[in-house]
């Protein structure tokens, strides 16, 4: 039996079969290819529908993320775009209540338009999921961990009950915060997708999203939108995700020491911080049953949103940013940026506090990180340092 290979090895062994052994697969930078006759198209007729160098990203998306199928398209949002047109007029859809903020909103809109039936649920409640799912519900949307809250879904749990009891209902999970690394979704998914922007590509150059699945039928119907639509990734997009793939594996292991380091830290100094490779974590133990890792995401509150604001715009080597993913620290306040698409009200019934401060671990020197973060927190008062050198948190105080 041939052993599979590891996944740190297929990010960089990506062969190819250029006619001239190139050692990186060639940039087809072409909209059209001619054809030998009228009648015979050849493998490619028109970038929109296919391109050698999106079929190369394809192929080694597919092998890594344990699909059958894998389509590149322009964005993350495109891949739900993508995925919600196989929604029919008032079929039932069931998501996550804490699910990215532009998630959100294309469902609602959805919803709103008419063109589907949205309940808004605790996905990490697993006895209301499986109270929730009926013979209606169509497609089920997950992300987990939650952005920006850092909470848990029992995927196995959730997957078993649901491919038991319905299986026609079509499990959708978003694994932008595991990468292919930490999870294989598929094993318990239908339908896999990831922002690519995010840590496939690494390094916040390019747009990109990825739609994985082992169904024939349903990657049939995926790619006949995405080519009626023309959301497919462009040939030098395609081929910087295939050069930041390379450095994937290498990336996010430092990114996630770093981040088991800085939250170690601010939990000791007294900050109840949000991460699930803290054993403080209420889901510590269900995430780790599934996952590989712990990723580079975690989110903390300190009592006060002029507090979070001078913390979040006193750091100097964290960029104050939306998106996470990247080489470069970020540091973000949710309410304000990534998830202001989420109105206020509905953020309160969801318990999303406005002071949460979000921290996007890169790859830099975790102390450097540390020292960044010490001179933000004193100087928003926060916290205070003894005599002895050690920081402590004043205490939180109400909002
Ligand atoms: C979890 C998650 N899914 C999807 C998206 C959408 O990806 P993109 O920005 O590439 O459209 C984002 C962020 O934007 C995200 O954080
Ligand atoms: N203005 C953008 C905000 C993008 S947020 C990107 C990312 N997913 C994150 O969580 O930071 C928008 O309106 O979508």
């Amino acid at each position: 039996m041939v052993k599979e290979l590891a996944l740190s090895t297929k990010l960089v062994y990506q062969p190819n079969d250029d006619i001239y052994n190139a050692s990186v697969a060639p940039l087809y930078q072409t909209t059209t290819f001619k054809q030998k006759s009228v009648s015979d198209l050849g493998q490619y007729d028109y970038t929109r529908s296919g391109n050698p160098t999106r079929t190369q990203l394809e192929s080694q998306l597919a092998s890594l993320m344990k699909a059958d199928h894998a389509y590149a398209v322009n964005s993350g949002m495109s891949c739900l775009d993508v995925i919600s047109r196989l929604i029919k007029q008032g079929d039932e859809v069931i998501a996550g209540d804490d699910l990215y903020g532009g998630t959100h909103r294309l469902l609602t809109f959805l919803h709103k338009n008419g063109s589907i039936k949205l309940k808004h649920i605790d996905t990490t409640n697993t006895e209301l999921v499986l109270k929730s799912v009926t013979a209606s519900t169509k497609f089920i949307f997950l992300e987990s961990p939650t952005n920006p809250l850092i909470k848990v879904v029992d995927l196995p749990a959730i997957s078993k009950y649901i491919r038991k009891n319905y299986p026609d209902c079509i499990i959708v999970f978003d694994n932008t915060m595991m990468t292919p690394l930490l999870l294989s979704p598929l094993d318990y998914a239908d339908i896999q997708y990831e922002s690519a922007t995010k840590y496939l590509n690494g390094h916040h150059d390019i747009m990109a999203g990825v739609i994985a699945t082992r169904s024939k039928k349903l990657a049939d119907d995926l790619f006949f939108v995405i080519n009626a639509t023309g959301c497919g990734l462009a040939p030098f997009d395609s081929w910087l995700l295939l050069r930041g793939l390379k450095t994937l594996s290498i990336r996010f292991e430092r990114q996630q020491a770093n981040t088991v380091k800085i939250a170690n830290w601010l939990e000791s100094i007294g900050l109840t911080v949000r991460y699930p490779g803290l054993k403080s974590h209420p889901q510590y133990e269900l995430h780790k049953s599934f996952n590989k890792g712990f990723g580079a995401v975690l989110s903390f509150e300190t009592g006060s949103i002029k507090k979070s604001e001078i913390i979040t715009e006193g750091t100097k080597i964290f960029g104050v940013t939306v998106s996470f993913g990247c080489v470069n620290s970020l540091i973000s306040m949710p309410c304000r940026m990534s998830h202001a698409s989420i109105d206020e009200k509905t953020r309160k019934e969801r318990n999303l506090p406005e002071d949460l401060i979000r921290l996007c671990i890169g790859i830099e020197d975790a102390d450097d990180l540390i020292d960044d973060l010490k001179t933000a927190l004193l100087k928003s008062g926060l916290v205070s340092e003894s005599s002895t050198g050690k920081i402590f948190v004043n205490s939180v105080s109400k909002l």
